[in-house]
């Protein structure tokens, strides 16, 4: 298989203002004991913005998208080096309270993974153990929190039935719905609709359109059309580096580097 040169990159600053970054990492290293999985990865998140980190196979979308929460400290032998500023503040560094820190940058994993309670628990589940009792409050966060998923109307005579009941499509919004109860700013997706049918993929979709008014989002995806169709920005990853960074429509109709070129045309990955 053709390879190509890393050092060739092409990589936009986004913007001199910093009000508009809402998180932002530079030279992120992440190993595996020896194999060293991210290379020295800097990029900017833009506030309220979606955008798309795309890549062939095992070239580290996975593993740069879990350091941004330090969902990496869960696996051992695992090491990240680097900054990961999140208002004005190193969340990498081993000072940071990581179960706080997640409260604000929540997750979203690839397959559905409801708790087995129901659906009116699932929301509530984090914010009960945060310490939050009031009935009144914990209805309001469960209402909005659906409505922001696109899913209060299809399940709100059953808040109280097992989520495990929902369709594979309306438990994946579930869990969006579960990760915005705790009003993160920051929204991570693994492939979050890589095991859904079309239509619950094009739900998924209009869900995530509509979450980037409140939101930041940031989402893995191996589905060229999905990027282009809901994301502002785009990172091309390649064997553990970005070789390229920008606005989506670029990437897909002028990209600069010709790796990117190659991959959204589908001639490897
Ligand atoms: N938990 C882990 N332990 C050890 N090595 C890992 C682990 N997760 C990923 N890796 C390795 O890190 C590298 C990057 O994997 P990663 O899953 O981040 O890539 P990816 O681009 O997300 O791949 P895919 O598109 O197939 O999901 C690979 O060499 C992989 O084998």
């Amino acid at each position: 298989m053709k390879t190509y040169n890393t050092d060739d990159t092409h990589i936009i600053k986004l913007n001199e203002n910093e009000q508009d970054i809402a998180l932002e990492t530079k030279d992120i290293h992440v190993w595996y004991g020896t194999n060293e999985a991210i290379k020295g990865v800097s990029l900017q998140f833009e506030k309220n913005k979606i955008t798309s980190l795309i890549g062939p196979s095992g070239c580290g979308k996975s593993t740069y998208l879990r350091s941004l929460n330090r969902m990496n400290d869960q696996i051992d032998g695992t090491k990240v080096t680097g900054d990961i500023i999140y208002k004005n503040t190193d969340i990498n560094s081993s000072r940071v309270d990581v179960y706080e820190m997640r409260k604000h940058i929540g997750m979203v994993f690839q397959r559905p993974n409801p708790f087995s309670k129901s659906i009116y628990e699932n929301i509530t589940f984090a914010l009960k153990r945060h310490g939050q009792k009031d009935k009144k409050i914990l209805d309001e966060v469960v209402e909005t929190s659906l409505k922001q998923a696109a899913l209060w109307d299809q399940v709100k005579d059953n808040l109280h039935k097992s989520a495990l009941a929902l369709s594979g499509g309306q438990q994946q919004r579930l869990c969006i719905a579960r990760a915005i109860a705790m009003k993160p700013d920051i929204l991570l997706l693994d492939e979050p609709a890589s095991a859904l049918d079309p239509i619950s993929t094009s739900k998924v979709e209009e869900t995530l359109i509509n979450l980037k008014e409140d939101y930041t989002i940031v989402i893995v995806t191996h589905n060229m059309q999905q990027a282009s169709r809901i994301s502002d920005y785009t990172a091309f990853f390649y064997m553990g580096k970005v070789l390229e960074y920008d606005q989506t429509k670029k990437i897909f109709t002028r990209p600069k580097i010709q790796a990117t070129e190659d991959y959204v045309s589908g001639h490897f990955g």
